[in-house]
């Protein structure tokens, strides 16, 4: 099979879902591999900085979040017109059982490029340690298990991605604009903090429902666009992902009056 460059696939228009889906299918196993050097050197980094002082990256943090905001926003604007053009011209429960034009047009190009995004989310993780701020077990394992399930499912055409990705992007565009004020030195308050985290629990509860919807629909022997490699890959992804989420949710907001509300006020004592 030739090879297919990244500037084939940007540059190709209209825009090739085949095309994107042959680039993708000769990066995964470089991802998958690009992922285990990654827990491999954040921990190396990690260790390595046990004796040295905090770098301060205030600000090329700064511009990481903001592109990842924008990115993530402009994804967010493009798949919901996509995700749109599938209820009005096939209905809503359509747009997640079975493919349509999702991946072509703008939709499709943002749905390549959230793929090879969350290879550069790694980036996240090198300003944590490098700024020796605690590494969380949720954060690496969601990055590692996100990126190589964008990746390897790809090729699988899976009605139910079209609504992970929308989903996603338009968490990840609020996210990211609150690491980015956090980074501008901006005290965002914990209630908001909890609302994203909120959101964040919603997007995979959302895809739970949708998943039961298309596992019952496969059991009772209709046609859905789903694999049982990949939708079983894709609920036992959620299932982790809810538990740790909840848990998460549950120190930071609840547990003893909530961790985050905690420093918050503690923040506040100081400042009077
Ligand atoms: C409200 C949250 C978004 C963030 O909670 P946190 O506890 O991480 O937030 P916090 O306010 O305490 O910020 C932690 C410190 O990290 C800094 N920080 C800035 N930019 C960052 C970035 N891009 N990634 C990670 N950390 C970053 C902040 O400035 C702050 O430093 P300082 O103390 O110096 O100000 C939460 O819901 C959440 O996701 N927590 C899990 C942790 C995580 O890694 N999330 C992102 C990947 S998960 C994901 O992406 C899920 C999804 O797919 O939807």
């Amino acid at each position: 099979m030739p090879e297919v460059s990244f500037l084939e696939v940007a540059t190709s228009w209209p825009f090739s879902h085949e095309l994107s889906k042959k680039h993708i299918a000769q990066t995964q196993w470089p991802a998958f591999w690009i992922s285990m050097a990654y827990v491999v050197v954040i921990f190396g980094i990690k260790a390595a900085m046990v004796n040295r002082k905090p770098f301060d990256l205030t600000g090329p943090l700064n511009y990481w979040n903001a592109a990842l905001a924008i990115f993530s926003t402009a994804g967010s604007v493009f798949t919901s017109f996509g995700l749109l053009h599938e209820f009005v011209t096939r209905g809503f429960f359509e747009s997640y059982i079975h493919i349509g034009d999702f991946y072509n047009g703008f939709s499709g190009f943002f749905t390549w490029l959230f793929v090879l995004s969350k290879v550069a989310e790694f980036g996240d993780t090198l300003f944590i340690v490098l700024r020796k701020k605690p590494l969380m077990f949720l954060h690496w394992y969601h990055h590692v298990l996100t990126m190589n399930y964008a990746f390897m499912s790809f090729e699988a055409n899976l009605g139910f991605n079209t609504w992970i990705t929308w989903m996603n992007f338009s968490v990840h565009s609020i996210m990211y604009g609150y690491y980015m004020l956090r980074s501008f030195g901006v005290k965002v308050p914990a209630w908001i903090a909890r609302n994203i985290t909120t959101m964040q629990i919603l997007q995979f509860v959302i895809t739970h429902f949708i998943l039961f919807h298309v596992g019952y629909l496969a059991m009772t022997g209709q046609s859905v666009d789903s694999t049982t490699g990949y939708y079983w890959f894709c609920l036992l992804m959620e299932i982790s992902y809810v538990v740790l989420f909840g848990n998460f949710y549950y120190q930071s907001y609840i547990k003893g009056g909530g961790k985050k509300f905690n420093a918050e006020k503690k923040t506040d004592k100081k400042a009077e």
